[in-house]
């Protein structure tokens, strides 16, 4: 037995001595060879400017620290260069573009539509959703949700923007004048808004699982984003071993344990004969119902810029003949149910990755952008005093409901919620996979392929060259005079082109209900400056403090003639 050990031993070390002699120079040969095959990557790359990085990991040392470390770092070694910036990131090439004319050519192309690769870090939780899916399924599935948020559909939801509104003002008078963070309330009424409105799920029957459901995503955007800025958490396998896996495992519980619910319910609606879910809440009178129908259908939407720089079209500005969604007016989940059930072109797992999208796009980023907007609104108290005159001219002393022509009305707030957006956007950073080198429009750049490129938007929006005076909260920078100057593509809180924010409309008229609520209701306050805020970018931007605000309960005044 002992001769058999000690005949096997040399035959062993001999195998190993073998295997580790071929195994260097196959690593050397394959690096040698990914390095040649990467060699017009490079030499685009060397003539791109950027901060110096070190051998193999590049700039990855930047990537450490907190979120708002990290927010800070990245503007601050951003800001000697112009609008055309790189990072290594170890082996991964990314590209910030600042610039509108760069800017313009990804995001107006058909060809630049894929996400980066890094979105993928969104499947377990929102499948192949229309936000990181790709080619003929994006773009089927695009054309059928797009009209479900067609302005006709939007307006029979201002009844319901309303009566959220008015719910969460009253739980924040409860707080009788203490300094709290309004984003949890902001971030539960959005949440209830879109269960009512997109879901069809009315509030009396909600539970608490909208608030776990909202805190839930707050916690996965932060575990997507330590993976984002972590390049060690890259690969799942590693990802996998870590605690935040566990973490992640248990938030998408509860966050696909309600949509399931949602979409469980509305199914056995659906069996029993219940169908479209766009409902007037009981506290309008039936004579003010047939006053709205018809002002729904004569209303001239002038004036009314949704969010983004007048001259700008997408898919959203066009009345396509086929709008089902608009002409049958149905919601977004009771049509994808409906084309379901006609054999159009979605399955029951798309139906939940589609829920789980809108979900989460249309709760977070406007949850965000609201906060931002009252956390402004208490520091700068007399740009507050000329919206509240603004809505003090619509409403008077009433307190009666905001109608669709009400929003058309509130010219100066809008701009107030344009020139938040300029300076905090709620989606700070777009990133795309560029499959083809790129010519830009900036400079004798070229992007090469297999790169990804980043839409700096929160650079972009703060340029001097585009805005004077960019760090100044000023909402005349929204003027129609101002606005006509601009580049196109220099303001895009909700991106533009064919992969635009599918919300855009619906969010910029739900915000103008749930903000002139508020500031009909309550004097805001805050104790920061904007120099105090401690911004972090999430996945969305937010505020590593919290957005502390007070409110003070207020009497409107009395409709007083325009000034002439
Ligand atoms: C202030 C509020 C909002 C902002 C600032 C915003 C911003 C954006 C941005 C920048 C994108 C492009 C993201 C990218 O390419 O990576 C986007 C995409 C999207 N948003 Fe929004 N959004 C808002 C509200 C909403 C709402 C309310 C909904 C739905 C109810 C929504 C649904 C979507 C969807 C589905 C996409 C993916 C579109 C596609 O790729 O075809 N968003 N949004």
């Amino acid at each position: 037995m002992a001769g058999t050990v000690s005949a096997d031993l040399p035959t062993s070390s001999v195998s190993t001595a073998i295997f580790f002699s071929l195994l260097f120079p196959a690593i050397a040969l394959w690096f040698v060879y990914w390095r040649l095959s990467r060699k017009r990557m490079y030499e685009l790359a060397d003539k791109l400017p950027g901060p110096n990085g070190l051998p193999i990991i590049g700039n990855a040392l930047d990537l450490m620290g907190t979120s708002h470390i990290l927010f800070k770092t990245f503007v601050n070694k951003g800001k000697p260069f112009n609008d055309v910036i790189k990072i290594w990131a170890g082996p991964k090439l990314l590209i910030f573009l600042a610039d509108p004319r760069d800017i313009e050519i990804i995001l107006s192309s058909q060809v630049y539509l894929d996400k980066s690769p890094e979105y993928r870090f969104f499947k377990p939780w929102l499948g192949n959703g229309l936000l990181i899916s790709s080619g003929s399924k994006w773009r089927s599935h695009r054309k059928l949700i797009a009209p479900t948020f067609h302005l006709n559909v939007l307006k029979s939801f201002i009844e319901l923007f309303n009566d959220n509104s008015r719910h969460v003002c009253q739980k924040m008078r409860d707080l009788n004048g203490k300094t709290f963070d309004c984003h949890d309330y902001m971030s539960e009424c959005t949440v209830e808004i879109l269960l009512e409105t997109a879901m069809g799920v009315s509030r009396k029957t909600q539970d608490q699982s909208g608030f776990d459901y909202a805190m839930a995503v707050m916690k996965m955007c932060d575990i997507l984003h330590l993976r984002h800025t972590k390049i060690w958490l890259y690969p799942d396998w590693i990802f996998n071993l870590s605690k935040y896996a566990k973490k992640q495992v248990k938030l998408l519980d509860v966050i696909h344990s309600l949509t399931k619910k949602v979409i469980r319910n509305k199914k056995e609606a659906f069996s029993q004969g219940t169908r479209g879910s766009l409902a007037t809440p009981e506290y309008i009178k039936p004579e003010e119902k047939d006053k709205k129908e018809e002002l729904k259908k004569t209303t001239v939407v002038e004036g009314l810029s949704f969010g983004q720089s007048s001259g700008l079209k997408d898919d959203l500005d066009v009345d396509e003949p086929n709008d089902i969604g608009e002409k049958k007016r149905l919601a977004f989940l009771d049509l994808l149910l409906e084309s379901a059930e006609n054999g159009a072109v979605i399955s029951d797992e798309e139906i939940k990755e589609q829920v789980d999208t809108i979900m989460f796009e249309g709760h977070d980023t406007t949850a965000a952008g609201s906060s931002f907007f009252l956390s402004l609104m208490g520091i700068h108290q007399h740009i507050q005093d000329k919206v509240v005159d603004e809505l003090d001219q619509i409403f008077g002393d009433s307190d009666r409901p905001c109608t669709f022509q009400d929003t058309l009305e509130m010219k100066y707030l809008e701009r107030c919620m344009m020139e938040t957006l300029r300076m905090y956007p709620p989606v700070p950073l777009i990133a795309r996979h560029v499959k083809e080198e790129l010519k830009l429009a900036s400079g004798d750049y070229v992007v090469p392929a297999g790169s990804t490129v980043i839409v700096a938007t929160f650079k972009l929006h703060r340029l001097d060259s585009i805005y004077p005076n960019p760090e100044k909260f000023d909402p005349d920078n929204f003027l129609p005079e101002r606005q006509a100057n601009r580049h196109y593509y220099a303001f895009i809180p909700f991106s533009a082109g064919p992969r635009s924010c599918v919300g855009r409309k619906y969010a910029m008229l739900k915000l103008k209900v749930i903000l002139s609520t508020v500031l009909r209701q309550f004097r805001v306050h805050s104790d920061l400056t904007e120099e105090q805020f401690r911004l972090q970018a999430d996945i969305i931007l937010k505020r590593e403090e919290g957005f502390q605000i007070r409110l003070e309960p207020r009497k409107p005044r009395a409709k007083q003639a325009p000034a002439s």
